[in-house]
Formats: structure tokens, C-alpha cells, sequence
């Protein structure tokens, strides 16, 4: 199969087989081309060369309804739900049971979501749910469509471990009835353990097949970037004590949040984490303004009492937000990368000097692609057209290289591959050697071990526990994640 994006050649020639009963890893660095090849195969896209059988049958899909009749479903990198349809709706919504009653639909989804190990009504509405359990109901309503082979794309990116293991064990469940799955994801881990074979894409060609299982991490990064990268990191020392920001009696989100209190010292990075509703998302809204409902017994910066009504007042006071929210990222879509790097305008306090001068801002916005590993011909070229861990990059470095003084970053990594990902923790990490403090909301624990000097943990709107590094382990912070609750 072949398939060119302008003039970008995104796939050069891959042969793939995929067989019943098995879940495929689809592995490759960032741009390689992975999202091209799976949207042709869901009938979003179509190839410009090469031929696909399915089960047999020559298999064209022009669109992805053509394709699930033929019995191919797809839940995508940016999958979007109807807030306003109830999981019934949702999971029924193009078969045969879309036409029954209320009850009879509600019904047969409790059969499906019982099967499923699942606890979520049916008839919740879908905009309720989080992003993980609007994931889980995608693949049921995969199986209501009978769908054959399922095709999966970085679903699970900002999924925490329970999330992760919950949609691991649906995955498998399909394959055990006789389904395909092609999964991609950038995290080492969930791919060996989920997937039975997985290929490497390497600039648009199939470089390699591997048993992921039966190999390391670090090998199989080996394998995907020839070249070892290093897995294991450390947060750097950290001496500063003096609070840059401080958090007493936070109430919010209607409600929800409850007496939060926490400071974040100069060149701290103090992470945040929690299971799903904990109210990790809750605080960055609340910091930066846009829940109206948040009450601070003290908000402080730099010892200075501040009021914080929007994202531009948290800006003009030195915050940053990264929201892991791909609508509210910033990037406008047909914008060039080398404009959207440049133009920190609104994010920079002092547009002083690097970012006055035109050639030297173009020399670090090429720095940055390059060091970041963009995969662009054209520094020109519009955002949108990036592939999505490109796009995540450059919001990324745009907040990295504003003069905040805090970032608040929400999954900062996510879709990032393994070797980006330790080019941004040096980032990070020189950041904080300059005095920046950053707060790291995320789910992925070895990255939360591998930056934070401190860790906060929240549970139903409250922060349970704060662990130092020295004193944290994976299974303290589950733990403490987990408090009570039966999972
Ligand atoms: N619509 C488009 N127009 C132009 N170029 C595109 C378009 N879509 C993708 N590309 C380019 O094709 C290449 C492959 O992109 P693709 O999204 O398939 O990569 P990927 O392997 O899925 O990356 P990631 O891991 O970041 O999701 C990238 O260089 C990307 O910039």
C-alpha cells in the first residue's frame, strides 16, 4: 500500500498481514505514518496504490460505513462522542436496535455492558462519562456492530492504570471471540503486555516484526529508533523551599473540590494524580479561571495574593496551562509550525529579545523541530497537517519556551513517542534549573516517578496524600489512588 499526503510520501509500500484471534501492535515513531494506514483501512482515507483483501473478498472501503458493513470498526486517535445520546443510543446507534423501544434498547446494552465487565448504566448520558469510560462504550458498540477486525488508535493515551487494565481486558475479550485488533499506542508497557505480534513503521515501510512479550522496553525502542533510549529517569535535586505558589482551602467545581491545600516551590515539578473523578482536571480548571465556582481560602504567588478569573490572567500573572484537551490546545489548524512556535504572543510576558528578532526566532523554532523530532519537510506548513504527536509537540513547546514562570501541564506527553518523550523531560528538566515550577497532572506513574519531586494524590475532590519522590513507589501512589474503593 502506498499513500502520499501532498507531497509527503506517508506510506511507501506496506504489506501487512493481520490474522484472526490476534491483537497486532502497530508500533513507529511519531509521523511514521501509522494513523495514514489504519484510516485506509477503516474506509476514512483512501490509498493511492496496493491492494487489501479482507477475509479473502478484495475489500475497498470508500467510507467508514463501507467499511463497518464489511465488518471493520474503528475508534479513532480523536474520537468524539454525542455528549447529548445515552450509552444505549451510542452503542446501538447504526445497528438494527436503533429502530426498538427505549426499554428494549437500555435492556439489551445491559446484557452487552454486563458481558463487558463494565458498570455504567445505559442510560447515562454519554457527555457524563470521562474520556475512558466513552472509550470502553466505543468498543461495545464495536461489538454490537459486529464488528471483525478492530482497529484502535493511542486510545488509551492518557488512560491510568486501572483504565488501562479495564481496556486490556475488553481488547483481549474480543480477540478470545475470534476478532482482530490492530493497536497503536506509544507506551512500551501496554503493548507488551496486550499485543501477540506488532510491527514497526519506519518512514512509511514496515522495518520490522517482533513478539513485544518476549522483549524489553528498551529493546524494542532499539528496535524502533536504532538506537538506545534511555527509559529510567530521575527528577534532578531540588533545594529551593521558598513557595512560588500557594493553594489553601480550594473549594470548586461545584462542590467537588474540597479543601484543597498544596504550594509548589521554584523549579519544583510536583505531579498530580488521581483514578478517574479524583479532581486532578478540576484544579487546573480552577487555577487558571475558568471554573466560576472555585473559592480560594488563599490563592499566592510569590507570597502576593492574586485573583485568577481567566486563562489570560493566570498568563499575565506567569502561568501556563496545557490542557489535555485537543480543542483546547491553542493550535489553529491551518497556522504555519514555524508561526505557532514563534508567535508566543499572549503566552510571553516580555516578547524581549530571541522572539523580536525574525531570524533568530526562526533559527530556534528550527532548533526545536529538530530536537523534538517534527517530521515536517516544510516548516511553512499548516499544524493541522501534523501528524497528532507532532501537533502535541509544538503546543508543548510553545508553553516551554513562553517566560511562565509555572506550567501547569495535563498529560503533557501524550501521543509522544518514547524518544520525544526524553527530549521533553530534559526540557523540563532545564526549565526547572532556571526556577521554573511546574505542575505535572498525570496517569502514567513511571513518568510521574521519573520528573516529580513531590506527589500529590487526589480521591473524590480531595488530595489524600502528598509523597516525596524518595519515599514513592508505583504502588504507594496506587494505593493511596485507590484508598477504599472497591475497583
Ligand atoms: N492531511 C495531511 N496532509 C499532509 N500531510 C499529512 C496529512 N496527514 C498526515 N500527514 C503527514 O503524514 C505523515 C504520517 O502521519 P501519520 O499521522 O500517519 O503519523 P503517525 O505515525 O500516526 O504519527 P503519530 O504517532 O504522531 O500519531 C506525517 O509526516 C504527517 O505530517
Amino acid at each position: 500500500m502506498t499513500k502520499k499526503h501532498e507531497h509527503l510520501r506517508a506510506l511507501k509500500g506496506v504489506d501487512l498481514t493481520v490474522v484472526r484471534g490476534e491483537v497486532l501492535g502497530l508500533l513507529g515513531e511519531n509521523g511514521a505514518g501509522k494513523s495514514t494506514l489504519l484510516s485506509i483501512l477503516g474506509g476514512w482515507d483512501t490509498a493511492d496504490s496496493g491492494t487489501m483483501m479482507l477475509a479473502g473478498e478484495p475489500y475497498a472501503p470508500s467510507n467508514p460505513d463501507e467499511a463497518l458493513a464489511c465488518g471493520v470498526g474503528s475508534i479513532r486517535q480523536k474520537f468524539s462522542v454525542d455528549p447529548t445520546l445515552t450509552v444505549a443510543q451510542t452503542i446501538f446507534r447504526s445497528t438494527f436496535h436503533a429502530q426498538k423501544s427505549e426499554q428494549e434498547q437500555n435492556e439489551r446494552a445491559a446484557e452487552l455492558l454486563s458481558e463487558a465487565g463494565l458498570k455504567i448504566s445505559p442510560s447515562s448520558l454519554m457527555g457524563d462519562l470521562v474520556r475512558a469510560e466513552q472509550a470502553l462504550i466505543e468498543v461495545v458498540r464495536l461489538v454490537a456492530e459486529e464488528t471483525q477486525l478492530v482497529l484502535m488508535d493511542e486510545v488509551a493515551a492518557t488512560f491510568n492504570d486501572y483504565e488501562i487494565f479495564q481496556f486490556h481486558e475488553m481488547t483481549r475479550r474480543l480477540v478470545s471471540e475470534g476478532r482482530s485488533v490492530i493497536y497503536i499506542t506509544h507506551r512500551l508497557d501496554e503493548i507488551r503486555s496486550l499485543a501477540d505480534r506488532a510491527v514497526i513503521l519506519e518512514d512509511g515501510i514496515i522495518s520490522h516484526e517482533i513478539v513485544p512479550g518476549h522483549m524489553s522496553a528498551e529493546d524494542i525502542a532499539f528496535k524502533m529508533f536504532r538506537r538506545e533510549v534511555s527509559m529510567h529517569q530521575q527528577p534532578s535535586d531540588f533545594v529551593e523551599e521558598t513557595p512560588r505558589l500557594t493553594i489553601e482551602n480550594l473549594n470548586g467545581a461545584q462542590g467537588f473540590l474540597k479543601n484543597v491545600n498544596f504550594t509548589l516551590a521554584r523549579g519544583e515539578v510536583l505531579g498530580l494524580t488521581g483514578l478517574r473523578r479524583s479532581g486532578i482536571n478540576e484544579i487546573a480548571s480552577a487555577l487558571v479561571g475558568v471554573d466560576e465556582t472555585a473559592e480560594f481560602g488563599a490563592l499566592r504567588i510569590n507570597g502576593e495574593d492574586v485573583t485568577i478569573s481567566s486563562p489570560e490572567d493566570a498568563v499575565s500573572y506567569g502561568i501556563g496551562y496545557l490542557s489535555d484537551n485537543d480543542d483546547e490546545l491553542g493550535l489553529a489548524n491551518e497556522r504555519s509550525i514555524a508561526k505557532t512556535l514563534m508567535d508566543s504572543a499572549g503566552i510571553t510576558k516580555d516578547e524581549g529579545a530571541g522572539f523580536l528578532h525574525e531570524v533568530s526566532a526562526l533559527r530556534e523554532v528550527a532548533e526545536q523541530i529538530r530536537k523534538l523530532h517534527i517530521k515536517t519537510t516544510n516548516i511553512q506548513g499548516e499544524v493541522g497537517k501534523l501528524s497528532g504527536g507532532d501537533q502535541q509537540k509544538v503546543a508543548l513547546a510553545r508553553w516551554i519556551s513562553s517566560d511562565c514562570d509555572i506550567l501547569i501541564l495535563n498529560h503533557p506527553t501524550r501521543g509522544i513517542d518514547v524518544s520525544a518523550k526524553v527530549e521533553i523531560y530534559k526540557m523540563l528538566k532545564d526549565l526547572t534549573a532556571e526556577g521554573v515550577s511546574i505542575l505535572l497532572i498525570g496517569s502514567d506513574m513511571s513518568e510521574l516517578m521519573g520528573l516529580c519531586n513531590r506527589i500529590a494524590v487526589m480521591k473524590d475532590g480531595e488530595i489524600v496524600a502528598i509523597q516525596e519522590h524518595r519515599d514513592a513507589t508505583e504502588d504507594t501512589l496506587m494505593e493511596a489512588a485507590i484508598g477504599d474503593s472497591i475497583i
